[in-house]
Protein backbone atom coordinates (compact mmCIF):
# COMPACT_ATOMS: atom_id res chain seq x y z
CA UNK A 1 0.00 0.00 0.00
CA UNK A 2 1.27 3.54 -0.92
CA UNK A 3 -0.71 5.53 1.41
CA UNK A 4 0.94 7.42 4.15
CA UNK A 5 -0.90 6.82 7.60
CA UNK A 6 -1.18 9.48 10.53
CA UNK A 7 -2.01 8.65 13.73
CA UNK A 8 -3.12 11.39 16.15
CA UNK A 9 -3.74 9.99 19.79
CA UNK A 10 -2.00 6.67 20.91
CA UNK A 11 -3.66 5.82 23.73
CA UNK A 12 -5.35 2.19 23.89
CA UNK A 13 -7.16 2.41 20.26
CA UNK A 14 -4.60 4.50 18.39
CA UNK A 15 -1.77 2.18 19.34
CA UNK A 16 -3.87 -1.04 18.91
CA UNK A 17 -4.61 -0.04 15.05
CA UNK A 18 -0.98 1.65 14.79
CA UNK A 19 0.53 -1.97 16.29
CA UNK A 20 -1.70 -4.50 13.68
CA UNK A 21 -1.04 -2.91 10.53
CA UNK A 22 3.04 -2.48 11.36
CA UNK A 23 2.26 -6.33 12.23
CA UNK A 24 0.68 -6.85 8.71
CA UNK A 25 3.32 -5.37 6.61
CA UNK A 26 0.78 -3.87 4.27
CA UNK A 27 2.51 -0.59 5.37
CA UNK A 28 6.05 -0.11 6.52
CA UNK A 29 6.62 2.31 9.50
CA UNK A 30 8.36 5.38 7.09
CA UNK A 31 4.88 5.48 5.36
CA UNK A 32 3.80 6.46 9.32
CA UNK A 33 3.26 9.75 11.06
CA UNK A 34 2.23 9.77 14.52
CA UNK A 35 1.74 12.66 17.30
CA UNK A 36 0.64 12.00 20.68
CA UNK A 37 1.38 14.71 23.50
CA UNK A 38 2.35 11.91 26.13
CA UNK A 39 4.54 10.09 23.53
CA UNK A 40 8.16 10.85 24.12
CA UNK A 41 9.98 12.46 20.82
CA UNK A 42 12.02 9.40 19.98
CA UNK A 43 10.32 6.86 22.02
CA UNK A 44 8.35 5.88 19.28
CA UNK A 45 6.88 2.48 20.05
CA UNK A 46 8.72 0.12 18.31
CA UNK A 47 12.02 2.19 17.54
CA UNK A 48 12.82 -0.62 14.94
CA UNK A 49 9.89 0.08 12.48
CA UNK A 50 11.57 3.89 11.68
CA UNK A 51 7.97 5.48 12.19
CA UNK A 52 7.71 9.17 12.17
CA UNK A 53 7.19 10.57 15.34
CA UNK A 54 5.83 14.35 14.99
CA UNK A 55 5.70 17.57 16.98
CA UNK A 56 2.28 18.50 16.49
CA UNK A 57 -1.44 16.83 14.96
CA UNK A 58 -1.29 19.87 12.37
CA UNK A 59 1.99 18.19 11.07
CA UNK A 60 0.81 14.64 11.00
CA UNK A 61 -2.15 16.05 8.81
CA UNK A 62 0.08 17.39 6.50
CA UNK A 63 2.10 14.61 5.75
CA UNK A 64 -0.36 11.60 5.90
CA UNK A 65 -3.20 10.54 3.30
CA UNK A 66 -5.37 8.74 5.37
CA UNK A 67 -4.95 9.96 9.41
CA UNK A 68 -6.64 8.32 12.27
CA UNK A 69 -8.32 10.72 14.63
CA UNK A 70 -7.81 8.57 17.58
CA UNK A 71 -8.79 11.20 21.12
CA UNK A 72 -11.13 11.16 23.42
CA UNK A 73 -14.34 12.45 22.15
CA UNK A 74 -14.04 15.64 24.47
CA UNK A 75 -10.84 16.40 22.53
CA UNK A 76 -11.71 16.01 19.26
CA UNK A 77 -13.47 18.80 18.31
CA UNK A 78 -10.20 20.95 18.91
CA UNK A 79 -8.17 18.57 17.59
CA UNK A 80 -10.42 18.41 13.96
CA UNK A 81 -10.26 22.43 13.68
CA UNK A 82 -6.87 22.59 14.40
CA UNK A 83 -5.32 20.20 11.88
CA UNK A 84 -8.02 21.70 9.06
CA UNK A 85 -5.94 23.86 7.21
CA UNK A 86 -3.82 21.28 6.80
CA UNK A 87 -5.99 18.35 5.03
CA UNK A 88 -5.35 17.98 1.91
CA UNK A 89 -8.94 17.42 -0.90
CA UNK A 90 -8.32 13.73 -0.47
CA UNK A 91 -6.99 13.34 2.67
CA UNK A 92 -9.05 10.54 4.57
CA UNK A 93 -9.99 11.78 8.10
CA UNK A 94 -11.24 8.34 9.50
CA UNK A 95 -12.65 9.28 13.77
CA UNK A 96 -12.97 5.96 15.92
CA UNK A 97 -14.31 8.93 18.81
CA UNK A 98 -18.21 7.34 20.58
CA UNK A 99 -20.71 9.31 19.68
CA UNK A 100 -19.29 12.30 17.60
CA UNK A 101 -21.16 12.35 14.27
CA UNK A 102 -19.98 13.14 10.77
CA UNK A 103 -22.05 15.87 10.79
CA UNK A 104 -20.31 17.17 13.50
CA UNK A 105 -16.28 16.20 11.92
CA UNK A 106 -17.58 18.07 8.62
CA UNK A 107 -18.33 21.28 10.78
CA UNK A 108 -14.67 21.24 11.38
CA UNK A 109 -12.52 19.68 8.59
CA UNK A 110 -15.34 21.29 6.30
CA UNK A 111 -18.16 19.09 4.07
CA UNK A 112 -16.58 18.46 1.25
CA UNK A 113 -13.70 16.23 3.28
CA UNK A 114 -13.87 12.59 3.18
CA UNK A 115 -14.19 11.47 6.30
CA UNK A 116 -14.84 7.85 7.67
CA UNK A 117 -16.83 7.20 11.43
CA UNK A 118 -14.99 3.42 12.48
CA UNK A 119 -16.13 2.07 16.12
CA UNK A 120 -13.24 -0.56 17.27
CA UNK A 121 -12.77 -2.13 20.05
CA UNK A 122 -9.90 -3.26 22.39
CA UNK A 123 -9.87 -7.25 21.19
CA UNK A 124 -7.40 -4.86 18.18
CA UNK A 125 -5.09 -5.26 20.37
CA UNK A 126 -4.63 -8.98 20.13
CA UNK A 127 -5.72 -8.31 16.52
CA UNK A 128 -9.30 -9.85 17.33
CA UNK A 129 -11.21 -6.81 16.99
CA UNK A 130 -14.72 -6.15 15.41
CA UNK A 131 -14.63 -2.58 13.52
CA UNK A 132 -17.67 -1.10 12.22
CA UNK A 133 -17.00 1.37 9.03
CA UNK A 134 -19.43 4.35 8.13
CA UNK A 135 -17.85 6.49 5.19
CA UNK A 136 -19.58 9.89 4.38
CA UNK A 137 -20.49 10.19 0.67
CA UNK A 138 -17.25 11.66 -0.53
CA UNK A 139 -15.23 8.61 0.04
CA UNK A 140 -15.10 6.35 -2.96
CA UNK A 141 -15.35 2.63 -3.23
CA UNK A 142 -11.71 1.96 -3.76
CA UNK A 143 -10.91 4.57 -1.29
CA UNK A 144 -13.35 2.46 1.30
CA UNK A 145 -11.68 -0.60 0.43
CA UNK A 146 -8.15 0.27 1.18
CA UNK A 147 -9.18 1.69 4.83
CA UNK A 148 -11.55 -1.90 5.01
CA UNK A 149 -7.51 -3.54 4.18
CA UNK A 150 -5.87 -1.47 7.00
CA UNK A 151 -8.44 -2.47 9.36
CA UNK A 152 -8.39 -6.35 8.41
CA UNK A 153 -5.34 -6.01 9.96
CA UNK A 154 -6.36 -5.89 13.88
CA UNK A 155 -9.74 -7.87 12.95
CA UNK A 156 -13.06 -8.22 11.12
CA UNK A 157 -14.91 -5.22 9.51
CA UNK A 158 -18.44 -4.60 8.73
CA UNK A 159 -19.47 -1.63 6.97
CA UNK A 160 -23.22 -0.29 8.50
CA UNK A 161 -25.06 3.20 8.30
CA UNK A 162 -24.49 6.11 10.70
CA UNK A 163 -27.67 5.76 12.47
CA UNK A 164 -26.40 1.98 13.57
CA UNK A 165 -23.18 3.02 15.31
CA UNK A 166 -24.82 3.57 18.56
CA UNK A 167 -25.75 -0.14 18.34
CA UNK A 168 -22.23 -0.90 17.51
CA UNK A 169 -21.43 0.46 20.71
CA UNK A 170 -23.51 -1.38 22.64
CA UNK A 171 -22.76 -4.97 20.99
CA UNK A 172 -19.06 -4.84 20.55
CA UNK A 173 -17.56 -1.43 21.54
CA UNK A 174 -18.80 -1.45 25.00
CA UNK A 175 -19.43 -4.80 25.39
CA UNK A 176 -15.86 -5.91 25.79
CA UNK A 177 -16.09 -4.60 29.51
CA UNK A 178 -19.39 -6.80 30.03
CA UNK A 179 -17.63 -9.88 28.65
CA UNK A 180 -14.81 -8.85 31.50
CA UNK A 181 -16.78 -8.92 33.78
CA UNK A 182 -19.05 -12.37 33.20
CA UNK A 183 -14.91 -13.89 33.39
CA UNK A 184 -14.08 -12.65 36.32
CA UNK A 185 -17.60 -13.81 37.87
CA UNK A 186 -17.23 -17.16 35.99
CA UNK A 187 -13.76 -17.52 37.96
CA UNK A 188 -14.91 -16.09 41.25
CA UNK A 189 -17.89 -19.32 41.16
CA UNK A 190 -14.75 -21.35 40.14
CA UNK A 191 -12.38 -19.85 43.34
CA UNK A 192 -15.27 -20.55 45.48
CA UNK A 193 -15.34 -24.21 44.01
CA UNK A 194 -11.52 -25.10 45.20
CA UNK A 195 -9.81 -23.87 41.52
CA UNK A 196 -6.93 -21.28 42.08
CA UNK A 197 -7.40 -17.56 40.43
CA UNK A 198 -5.17 -18.37 37.73
CA UNK A 199 -6.18 -21.90 36.27
CA UNK A 200 -9.88 -20.25 37.32
CA UNK A 201 -9.36 -17.48 34.86
CA UNK A 202 -7.73 -19.38 32.48
CA UNK A 203 -10.52 -22.12 31.86
CA UNK A 204 -13.21 -18.68 32.52
CA UNK A 205 -11.68 -17.23 29.50
CA UNK A 206 -10.68 -20.11 26.97
CA UNK A 207 -14.45 -21.17 27.84
CA UNK A 208 -15.70 -17.91 26.62
CA UNK A 209 -13.43 -17.75 23.91
CA UNK A 210 -13.89 -20.96 22.40
CA UNK A 211 -18.06 -20.53 22.63
CA UNK A 212 -17.67 -17.33 20.89
CA UNK A 213 -15.19 -19.45 17.86
CA UNK A 214 -17.69 -22.52 18.28
CA UNK A 215 -20.73 -19.72 17.47
CA UNK A 216 -19.17 -18.18 14.75
CA UNK A 217 -17.53 -21.10 12.85
CA UNK A 218 -20.32 -23.58 13.63
CA UNK A 219 -22.84 -21.45 11.94
CA UNK A 220 -24.97 -22.62 14.85
CA UNK A 221 -28.14 -20.51 16.66
CA UNK A 222 -26.44 -19.81 20.05
CA UNK A 223 -29.85 -21.76 21.53
CA UNK A 224 -28.75 -24.73 20.14
CA UNK A 225 -25.19 -24.80 21.32
CA UNK A 226 -26.81 -24.12 24.58
CA UNK A 227 -28.65 -27.03 24.23
CA UNK A 228 -25.95 -29.47 23.35
CA UNK A 229 -24.63 -28.43 26.79
CA UNK A 230 -27.53 -29.00 28.71
CA UNK A 231 -27.74 -33.03 29.63
CA UNK A 232 -31.53 -33.91 30.50
CA UNK A 233 -30.73 -33.62 34.70
CA UNK A 234 -27.51 -32.33 34.37
CA UNK A 235 -25.57 -30.09 36.04
CA UNK A 236 -25.20 -27.05 33.17
CA UNK A 237 -29.51 -27.33 32.77
CA UNK A 238 -29.26 -25.78 36.90
CA UNK A 239 -26.70 -22.99 36.13
CA UNK A 240 -29.06 -21.89 33.32
CA UNK A 241 -32.33 -21.72 35.57
CA UNK A 242 -30.33 -19.72 37.90
CA UNK A 243 -28.90 -17.33 35.89
CA UNK A 244 -33.22 -17.28 34.36
CA UNK A 245 -34.31 -16.14 37.64
CA UNK A 246 -31.89 -13.73 38.20
CA UNK A 247 -33.00 -12.25 34.94
CA UNK A 248 -29.20 -13.02 33.16
CA UNK A 249 -30.28 -11.75 29.69
CA UNK A 250 -32.81 -9.24 30.84
CA UNK A 251 -29.78 -7.60 32.55
CA UNK A 252 -27.48 -7.84 29.53
CA UNK A 253 -30.09 -6.59 27.45
CA UNK A 254 -30.55 -3.69 29.86
CA UNK A 255 -26.51 -3.01 29.60
CA UNK A 256 -26.57 -2.97 25.96
CA UNK A 257 -29.74 -0.66 25.73
CA UNK A 258 -27.62 1.71 28.11
CA UNK A 259 -24.24 1.94 26.10
CA UNK A 260 -26.57 3.01 23.32
CA UNK A 261 -28.52 5.24 25.11
CA UNK A 262 -25.28 7.18 26.38
CA UNK A 263 -24.00 7.05 23.11
CA UNK A 264 -26.98 8.60 21.60
CA UNK A 265 -27.07 11.19 23.70
CA UNK A 266 -23.17 11.83 23.37
CA UNK A 267 -24.22 12.18 19.29
CA UNK A 268 -26.70 14.86 20.35
CA UNK A 269 -24.36 16.91 22.31
N1 LIG B 1 -11.16 2.25 24.66
C1 LIG B 1 -12.11 1.65 23.98
O1 LIG B 1 -12.57 0.53 24.28
C2 LIG B 1 -12.68 2.30 22.76
C3 LIG B 1 -12.41 3.63 22.48
N2 LIG B 1 -12.98 4.21 21.39
C4 LIG B 1 -12.71 5.62 21.10
O2 LIG B 1 -11.32 5.74 20.88
C5 LIG B 1 -10.89 7.05 21.22
C6 LIG B 1 -9.60 6.92 22.04
O3 LIG B 1 -9.87 6.14 23.17
P1 LIG B 1 -8.69 5.43 23.98
O4 LIG B 1 -7.61 5.04 23.03
O5 LIG B 1 -9.31 4.41 24.83
O6 LIG B 1 -8.21 6.66 24.85
P2 LIG B 1 -6.77 6.93 25.49
O7 LIG B 1 -6.96 7.93 26.56
O8 LIG B 1 -6.09 5.64 25.81
O9 LIG B 1 -5.97 7.60 24.27
C7 LIG B 1 -6.16 8.92 23.84
C8 LIG B 1 -4.79 9.46 23.50
O10 LIG B 1 -4.96 10.75 22.95
C9 LIG B 1 -3.85 11.53 23.34
N3 LIG B 1 -4.18 12.94 23.15
C10 LIG B 1 -4.85 13.77 23.97
N4 LIG B 1 -4.93 15.01 23.42
C11 LIG B 1 -4.31 14.94 22.22
C12 LIG B 1 -4.05 15.86 21.18
N5 LIG B 1 -4.46 17.12 21.27
N6 LIG B 1 -3.38 15.45 20.08
C13 LIG B 1 -2.96 14.17 19.97
N7 LIG B 1 -3.16 13.24 20.94
C14 LIG B 1 -3.83 13.62 22.04
C15 LIG B 1 -3.61 11.13 24.78
O11 LIG B 1 -2.29 11.44 25.18
C16 LIG B 1 -3.88 9.64 24.71
O12 LIG B 1 -2.67 8.89 24.52
C17 LIG B 1 -12.04 7.69 22.00
O13 LIG B 1 -12.60 8.70 21.19
C18 LIG B 1 -13.03 6.56 22.23
O14 LIG B 1 -14.38 7.00 22.15
C19 LIG B 1 -13.76 3.52 20.50
C20 LIG B 1 -14.02 2.21 20.72
C21 LIG B 1 -13.53 1.48 21.85
O1 LIG C 1 -16.76 3.90 26.77
C1 LIG C 1 -16.34 4.50 25.80
O2 LIG C 1 -16.50 5.72 25.69
C2 LIG C 1 -15.67 3.79 24.65
C3 LIG C 1 -16.47 3.84 23.42
C4 LIG C 1 -16.77 2.43 23.06
C5 LIG C 1 -16.10 1.68 24.06
N1 LIG C 1 -15.51 2.41 24.92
Amino acid sequence: MEQRIGFIGLGNMGNAILQGILASNIVSGTQMYVYDPHLEKGQVLNQVYSINNLDSAREVARESDIVFVAVKPNVIVDVLNDIQKELKKNTIVISIAAGVTIKTIAKCVGYEQKIIRVMPNTPALVNAAMCSITPNTEVTDEELSIVQQLLNCIGETEVVSEYLIDAVVGASGSSPAFVFMFIEALADGAVKGGLSRAQAYKFAAQAVMGSAKLLLESGKHPGELKDMVCSPAGTTIEGVHALEEKGFRSAIINAVEAAIKKSKEMAEG
